[in-house]
Formats: structure tokens, C-alpha cells, sequence
């Protein structure tokens, strides 16, 4: 099966090469001005083409923008995808997917079977989902704050839901939460960094190598060798 992997918060070439070199299928830009991850659109727009030519799918990162703000980031950005983290209704997905004509993955904080329930307004709406923990109390950001959820809260899932599983993973933990919730994707931003928004190349690396042999692990046990 499959696995897409998004490296999140990049703001640097050297990030996307790490990203691109480590198998990423996506990269996403943060385009929220409290973050430590904040990219400014034309800052962003060579990074994102870097990402495509390594055939890297781009995400723009955006938490409740406004029409004017995602008409910005989309004209001079080029994403290949939008992902709304923040509290956008289904008619609002509706309305950012049919203006840009771009994917939307609509990202959920995750802390109880009930807030899976809240993904079936977003049905046939949303072309993703994006499953992350609650932030913590005091914390600024909707997300990358380094905090996971209960994965096995997942298996409740429909097994044709298409998500990416996000939220505190990091090299030290991706292989539990791929053998409790088995995604169809994952995604990582602080747990990749050495400091806030400072991605590091070792640590993606990292994570990716933990990522291969859990993949790897997975395999063998299914073949029963
Ligand atoms: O990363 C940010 O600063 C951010 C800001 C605003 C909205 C979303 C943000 N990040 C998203 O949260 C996930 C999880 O992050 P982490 O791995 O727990 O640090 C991240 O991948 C982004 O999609």
C-alpha cells in the first residue's frame, strides 16, 4: 500500500531538498503570520517551484484567509493544493475549492470519537482530510505544536477515508502510529526541526528512514518470514 508523506512549515531550499531527497510526496508552505513557519507568498513562490521540479506536490497552509488573501498566495504561490486548518465550514470548502480550482484537504483537530463524526459534514466536499491532535491550552498555532492524538481513535474510521495523519509524529514514534493506524499518509513539521519553524536536514532524513523500515517491518510480518 501506498504511504504519502508531507513535510510541512518549509521555508528554506535546503529544507526542500532534504524533503524532495527523502521521498516526500508533498510539501507544505504555512501561510499564517503567528507561526514560526510563516512564509510570506513571495518568498514562497520559488520554494514551491524548487519542490515541484523534484515532482513534489505543494500545499498552501492556510488557517480561516479570506478570499483576498488565498487569491495572493494562490496567484503567486502556484499550489497544486490548499489545506484549510482552520475552523472553514463546508460550504466554505465548497466555495475555496470551486474559486481555485485546486484540491482542498480540510484539516480536524482530533482528541475524542466524537470529532471524528465532524468529518461527514466535509464528505464529498473536502478531496482530503487532515486528522490532527487538539492544540494544547495557551498555544497560539492550530497546529504544529509537536502534540499527538490517540491514534487508535482511527480504526473507527471508514476504511475509504483519505487522510494524513498529523500531529507530534517524529522519527521516534512514526512506526507505532503507521502500526496502530495503518494512513493512507502522514504528515511532520516540528518534529523534523532542531528549533520553531528551523527544519533540519538530519532529522528528515530521520524520519525518513524510520518511516522505511516500519514500511519495511510491516511487510515482513504480513509475508509471515
Ligand atoms: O506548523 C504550523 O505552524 C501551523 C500553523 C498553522 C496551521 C497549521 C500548522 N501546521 C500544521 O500542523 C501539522 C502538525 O504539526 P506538528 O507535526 O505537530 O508540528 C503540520 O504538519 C501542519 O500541517
Amino acid at each position: 500500500m501506498s504511504l504519502d508523506i508531507k513535510i510541512c512549515g518549509l521555508s528554506t531550499p535546503d529544507a526542500i531538498d532534504a524533503a524532495a531527497a527523502g521521498g516526500a510526496s508533498h510539501a507544505g508552505f504555512i501561510f499564517f503570520e503567528r507561526s514560526p513557519r510563516n512564509v510570506a507568498p513571495d518568498a514562497a513562490a520559488p520554494l514551491a517551484a524548487r519542490a515541484k521540479a523534484a515532482g513534489v506536490v505543494t500545499v498552501a497552509v492556510t488557517v480561516d484567509a479570506d478570499d483576498a488573501m488565498l487569491d495572493r498566495i494562490v496567484r503567486t504561490v502556484r499550489p497544486d493544493m490548499l489545506q484549510l486548518h482552520g475552523s472553514e465550514s463546508p460550504e466554505r470548502v465548497a466555495a475555496v475549492r470551486a474559486r481555485h480550482g485546486l484540491p482542498v484537504m480540510k484539516a480536524f483537530a482530533i482528541s475524542g470519537r466524537d470529532d471524528l463524526k465532524k468529518l461527514d459534514a466535509y464528505r464529498g466536499v473536502a478531496d482530503r482530510f487532515l486528522l490532527d491532535a487538539n492544540p494544547p491550552k495557551g498555544s497560539d498555532l492550530p497546529g504544529g505544536n509537536g502534540v499527538s492524538f490517540d491514534w487508535s481513535l482511527l480504526a473507527s474510521l471508514d476504511a475509504d477515508t483519505d487522510y494524513m495523519l498529523s500531529g507530534g509524529l517524529d522519527a521516534g514514534n512514526v512506526g507505532e502510529a503507521l502500526g496502530i493506524a495503518g494512513p493512507p499518509g502522514i504528515d511532520v513539521s516540528s518534529g523534523v526541526e532542531s528549533a520553531p519553524g528551523i527544519k533540519d536536514a538530519g532529522l528528515i532524513e530521520a524520519f525518513f528512514l524510520a518511516v522505511a523500515e516500519a514500511r519495511e517491518q510491516r511487510q515482513t510480518a504480513a509475508l509471515g518470514v
